[in-house]
C-alpha cells in the first residue's frame, strides 16, 4: 500500500517504522512547508499533524479522492464540515482521538461502567488525563471521547476543565516531562471510590492502530470508526 503521512513529527516517525515493517511503502512526508504534493501516487493519507493544520490537509486529499486516517486532535470544531465535503466526494475517513486497540476496548469498558453507575448519585466522575510537556491541546482527544461515552450513558451534560458544575464532568489536564498518554476515570463517594485507568507504554500502540485503519480503509467508500476496524467482541 502506498501511504502518504501527513505530518511527521513523533507519532508519523513511528507509524512510518511500522508501515514499513508491514511492509507498506511511503510515498509522501508532507509538512507545513510542503509544497507539491503528488495526490495521484497516494493509496492513503494518514494524518497526525497539528490541531491547526489537520483540517486543511485532510480536506485536499478528499478533493483529490484519497483516502483519510486521522488521528490529529483539537480540530473537532470542523469535523461535520469534514464529513459533509467527505460524502459530498463519495470518499472514505476515519477519525480517532485513539487509535489504539488497549485505549478502544477502555473506550467501551466506561460506557459499560457508565451505564451501571448512572442511577447511583453518590458517586461523583472525575477523569484526569496525563501527557507530554508538548501536547498542544488540552484536554486530550481521548478524554473527549470518554467524556462523551459517560454523557451518552448518564445524566451528566457536559465536561469541563477542572472546576465543573453538577451535571458536568470534571476533567483534570496534566503535563508531565514524555509520558505518552494515561486517562483515569473515578467514581468517588463519600464511603469508597472505583477508578479506571489507561497506561499507554509508548506510541507503538497509536501508530500500528492507524495503520491497521489504513489497511482497512482502502477500497472503502464512508464514514467509519476504529470500533468497525476493531473486532471487539
Ligand atoms: N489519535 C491518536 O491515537 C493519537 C493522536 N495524537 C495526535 O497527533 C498529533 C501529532 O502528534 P505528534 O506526532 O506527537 O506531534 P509532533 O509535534 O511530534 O508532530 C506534528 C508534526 O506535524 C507537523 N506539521 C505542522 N504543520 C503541518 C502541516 N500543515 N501539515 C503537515 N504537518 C504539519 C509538525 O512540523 P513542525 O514541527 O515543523 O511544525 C510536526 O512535525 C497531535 O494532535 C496529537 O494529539 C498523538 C498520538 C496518538
Ligand atoms: O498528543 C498525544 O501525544 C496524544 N494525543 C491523543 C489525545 O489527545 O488523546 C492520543 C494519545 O493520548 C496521545
Amino acid at each position: 500500500m502506498k501511504i502518504a503521512l501527513f505530518g511527521y513529527g513523533k507519532m508519523g516517525k513511528m507509524i512510518e517504522q511500522i508501515a514499513l515493517n508491514r511492509n507498506h511503502t511511503i510515498v509522501a512526508k508532507v509538512d507545513v512547508d510542503t509544497v507539491d504534493i503528488d495526490f495521484s501516487e497516494m493509496d492513503v493519507a494518514i494524518d497526525f499533524s497539528m490541531p491547526s493544520a489537520a483540517y486543511g490537509n485532510i480536506t485536499k486529499c478528499f478533493e483529490h479522492g484519497v483516502p483519510v486516517i486521522c488521528g490529529t486532535t483539537g480540530w473537532l470544531d470542523k469535523y461535520d464540515e469534514a464529513v459533509a465535503l467527505c460524502k459530498a466526494k463519495n470518499g472514505a475517513f476515519i477519525y480517532a482521538s485513539n487509535f489504539s486497540l488497549g485505549v478502544n476496548v477502555f473506550f467501551e469498558l466506561n460506557r459499560y461502567l457508565a451505564t451501571m453507575m448512572k442511577n447511583l448519585d453518590q458517586y461523583k466522575v472525575s477523569m484526569e488525563e496525563i501527557h507530554h510537556t508538548q501536547k498542544l491541546d488540552e484536554p486530550s482527544g481521548t478524554a473527549i471521547t470518554l467524556a462523551e461515552g459517560i454523557i451518552d450513558n448518564t445524566e451528566y451534560k457536559g465536561w469541563k476543565l477542572e472546576e465543573a458544575g453538577d451535571t458536568e464532568i470534571p476533567i483534570t489536564s496534566k503535563r508531565v516531562g514524555a509520558t505518552p498518554g494515561t486517562h483515569s476515570i473515578d467514581y468517588s463517594s463519600t464511603v469508597d471510590s472505583i477508578e479506571i485507568k489507561h497506561t499507554a507504554h509508548n506510541r507503538e500502540g497509536f501508530a500500528l492502530g492507524a495503520v491497521t485503519a489504513a489497511e482497512w480503509i482502502v477500497g472503502k467508500t464512508g464514514i467509519f470508526t476504529m470500533k468497525d476496524v476493531l473486532n471487539l467482541g
